[in-house]
This record gives structure tokens, sequence and C-alpha cells, in this order.
């Protein structure tokens, strides 16, 4: 009896990759969730730790990168020039693998115009409501959790502190992405709420698209101001929004440039965690406070 290695295959699973073409001033963005594998000759790496046959999982993230640099096209398109590259790419490789998931986008209206670079991810989003009875006072919460948006320009983060671990760049044109979790407070317990629901989340969407944001904690008070400027009849806005950072990939290390104001396409690596998670509450100085409103509502400061 002997013990032999039997079908194998490794690659890197999941590389988070956004593209934003910007060649025009309507950006077009293309989301996907990449994963390759490799099949070949690697048994001396699982019999011997002998590594000579093991073109990285690293370079094959990188090549991921680096290949969406070109444009993306379709799903099929990418999977098939990657997969042919890393096929090819050494003689005991004999096939690889490529698995894509895209992300569908669409576009947010503002003033029923579909804007040129603001995107809400379908799906996924749920609409809320909590009431309280409290002997003969009625609260009404409504809200909305996971609403996903992103914008491809429009946004700077810069001016910030620096202790000695403080190692972020300043950045004057970055990706915004966030999933929104907001509940409001009506000041009645008679109202349209349908009517009302749909409003705020439009003014919700609109706000994030038309802010030019200088931070995501400047979005999130601007969103909550103008619903309550927008609705009298809502007396508070909590939000919490994680921030989904995406990163712009280095690709200078194999001669390719990544910059903003340069290129007609952007590379970002979208991180899932850690995430900055930016939450607040903007309120009418003039009505009063419910605190019993929220109690048993956790997730809000
Ligand atoms: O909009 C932001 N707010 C922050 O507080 C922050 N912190 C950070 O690292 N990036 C960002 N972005």
């Amino acid at each position: 009896m002997a013990i032999v290695l039997g079908p194998n295959q490794y690659g890197k699973a999941e590389v988070r990759v956004v593209a934003v073409d910007r060649s025009g001033p309507r950006h077009d963005l293309v989301d996907l969730n990449v994963s390759t594998a490799l099949r070949g000759d690697f048994t001396a790496a699982h019999t011997a730790g002998d590594n000579a046959h093991v073109l990285t999982t690293d370079a094959q993230k990188n090549t991921v990168f680096a290949f969406a640099r070109d444009g993306v096209g379709s799903p099929e398109a990418f999977g098939l020039r990657l997969a042919r590259h890393l096929a090819g790419s050494y003689d005991w490789i004999t096939g690889a693998r490529v698995a894509v998931e895209s992300h569908g986008w669409e576009r947010i209206a503002v003033g029923g115009q579909p804007h040129g670079h603001a995107f809400r991810r379908p799906g996924g989003e749920v609409r809320t409501a909590v009431v309280t009875v409290d002997g003969a006072d009625a609260h009404v919460l409504a809200g909305l959790s996971d609403l996903v948006v992103l914008k491809t320009t429009g946004s700077e983060f810069w001016g910030f502190p620096r202790d000695r671990y403080t190692t972020l760049a300043e950045t004057r044109d970055r990706v915004l992405a966030t999933a929104v979790t907001a509940r409001w407070r009506y000041t009645a317990a008679d109202l349209d709420w349908d009517g009302l629901f749909a409003g705020v989340r439009t003014v919700l969407l609109e706000t994030f698209a038309a802010t030019h944001s200088l931070a995501l904690q400047q979005t999130l008070y601007a969103m909550g101001e103008a619903v309550l400027q927008r609705f009298p009849d809502v007396a508070e806005v909590r939000m919490s929004m994680p921030n989904r950072h995406h990163f712009l990939q280095d690709l200078s290390a194999y001669g390719l440039s990544n910059t903003p104001g340069e290129d007609d396409t952007l590379v970002y690596h979208a991180d899932d965690r850690p995430y900055g998670l930016i939450e607040g509450t903007v309120l009418r100085d003039d009505v009063p406070a419910a605190e019993v409103a929220w109690l048993g509502t956790p997730g809000f400061c």
C-alpha cells in the first residue's frame, strides 16, 4: 500500500475588486468577487514542501487586480482572460478555474435623473417599524437597514490629526461606500406611513448622492438634516453607517499606474473588515425627547 496525493487545486479565494471607468462624466462601476484555482503538477509542494511549482496565491490575486486595470467587461470574458493567462503561465500548470461573482449596482436618481457617480446596490434592504405604546402616548419609529450606497468620486478625507500611529494618507478623491441603517421618530401616530417612508428614503438617497463629502460623518449629518428640513413630522433621525473602505490597489510593482485624475480606469480593493463605524443622531431641539420610543432598540448611540 502506498499513500499518494489525490486531486488538488489551490488559488486565491474572494478577491474583492472594484473597477471604476472614469473616462467620461458618467462613471461606470464593476464590482467583482473573484476566486482563482490552479491545477497541474503540485505534488512536490504537498509531499516535500518544495514550492518550485507554486505560483503564489498572492501573485494570483495581483493578477486579478492588474487585469482589471485594462477594464473588466463581462464576468465571463474577464474569467476567460484570467484563466487562460493563469493556465498558460508555466508548463506544469495544466488548468485554471476562475469563479466570478458580479455585484450589480444601479444609479441613484436625483431629481428624477440618474446620477453620474452615485450608486445603490439593490437587494438586502429592509424596511423597519417599531411602535411603542406607553400609557396614553404612542411612538412610531420608521426606518431601514442595509441600504447599500456608493460614490465613485465626490468624497475627500483630509485635515485629520497625525499622532504616531496615524499612517492613513490624505485624499481629495476617494470612493465612499456604506450600508445605511436609519431610524426616524415621528411626532404623531396618525400619518401617511407609506408616503413618508418613501419620501424619507428618497431624501436619504438623494442627499448621499448630492453631498460632496469631506467625511462620512458630514454625509451622515447632511442626510439627517435634509430629512428634518423636508419632513416636519420627523423629530429625530438616528443613523449607523459602516465605512466600507475601498482602497486604491497599488499596481506600481508591475508597471501600472492607478491614480485618480490621471487614469481612465481605477482599480480598488473592497475591504469588508475592519470598517469604520459612523453613528449619530440628528434632531430638532424644540421637540421633547422620547427615550421610551428607543428602549429595547439597540444599535444606535
Ligand atoms: O469619513 C471618514 N471618517 C473617519 O472618521 C475616518 N477614519 C478613517 O480612517 N477614514 C475615515 N473616513
